[in-house]
């Protein structure tokens, strides 16, 4: 299948105390064309560096160490700031949680989305004018005329989001990258962008990498899941078998902690312990005090990437044991 944005090896590190303190150690992505990709963990994972990373977007004290992030050709990690701000927003563009942070709370709307494609595209503001009103329609803004000249504080929170899908649309890119973009939305809001997103992905054969802790998000649109855990990948897979054939203890515990649908939102499981803090991770494998399954060499060495199938990927000791006992009752059954 055909990628639009392959990392491979990528390393983001900061310079504190005088080391190199990993926020991103080594992680492996592959994005293909047209399709919903979930980076799933929780809070301090790496899902915004790496984000951040494509976008060129790695503010001091950190930077990139290593590895390579290929988006159809180009090699990001080498481009120069100019080459940069002619791909950022044209053919990347991000999407965040809370749009009021990225919408200028001053100059309408519908100037901020003419602007953005203005700064792209050679077109006169009244042709702007009408694709910007074209793309309010096409994103659900009721009265899109109207609605260009409302100031943000003026839009309900679902539309501003609508407003913003709208903006970084606009120039039909190949990636747009969405963090949380639904987070501060409630369920039947967030129902309805996911939705949209997910045509508009169909429609326009963009890619979308969606960024979320939430499993919930991940099972209604994303084609394959990458799991992050302490800067790494630890399970990646097509969403279907992520969810039927979940190899990693976090995938599961993950999985465990999706809340119940409803008014009253119950989580029936929580992951004991935190995501360890990049300064002091673990000797062995990074999730072993947080695992109910530890065996002895998981608290001393390093797991590494294996490939149950070509498109699944575990990075977990136990799999290997269960592979490993699998294959000696095999061995017994026929021998
Ligand atoms: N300026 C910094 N100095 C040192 N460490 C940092 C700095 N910025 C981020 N980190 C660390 O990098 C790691 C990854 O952070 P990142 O923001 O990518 O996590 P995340 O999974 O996106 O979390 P969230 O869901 O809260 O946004 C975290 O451990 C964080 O503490």
């Amino acid at each position: 299948m055909d990628n639009i944005l392959t990392i491979r090896d990528l390393k983001v590190a900061f310079q504190v105390r005088g080391r190199d303190a990993y926020a991103l150690d080594g992680i492996n992505i592959d994005i293909p064309k047209g399709k919903i990709v979930g980076i799933v963990g929780e809070s301090g994972c790496g899902k915004s560096m790496t984000a951040m990373s494509i976008m060129g977007l790695i503010k001091s004290p950190g930077r990139i160490v290593g590895g390579s992030i290929d988006f159809c050709g180009n090699e990001l990690t080498k481009m120069g700031i100019r080459e940069y701000a002619n791909i950022r927003g044209k053919d990347i563009s991000m999407i965040f949680q809370e749009p009021m942070t990225s919408l200028n709370p001053v100059v309408k709307v519908g100037k901020q989305v003419m602007e953005a494609i203005i700064l792209h595209e050679h077109i006169s503001k009244a042709e702007a004018k009408q694709r910007v009103i074209e793309i309010f329609n096409e994103v659900g803004i009721p009265e899109a005329e109207k609605r260009f000249n409302s100031y943000p504080h003026e839009l309900s929170g679902g539309l501003r989001q609508r407003v913003m899908i709208g903006m970084a649309m606009i120039c039909k890119p190949k990636l747009l990258i969405a963090d949380e973009p639904t987070t501060a939305l409630d369920v039947t809001i967030e129902a309805q962008i996911l939705r949209l997103m997910k045509r508009l992905c169909e429609e326009s054969g963009t890619s979308i990498m969606m960024i979320t802790h939430n499993m919930g998000v991940v099972a209604e649109i994303c084609d394959y899941v990458y799991v992050m855990y302490a800067g790494r990948v630890v399970e990646s897979a097509p969403t279907k078998i992520l969810f039927n054939e979940t190899a990693h203890p976090y995938t599961s515990g993950l999985l465990k902690s999706i809340p119940t649908i409803g008014k009253k939102q119950k989580r029936l499981y929580t992951i004991k312990g935190n995501v360890p803090n990049i300064l002091n991770l673990p000797k062995g494998c990074r999730f072993a005090d947080r695992c109910d399954l530890t065996q002895n060499i998981c608290l001393s060495d390093r797991p590494k990437d294996d490939y149950i199938t070509d498109s699944h990927m575990v990075s977990c000791f136990l799999h290997k044991r269960i592979e490993d006992e699998r294959s000696c009752i095999k061995i017994k059954k026929y021998s």
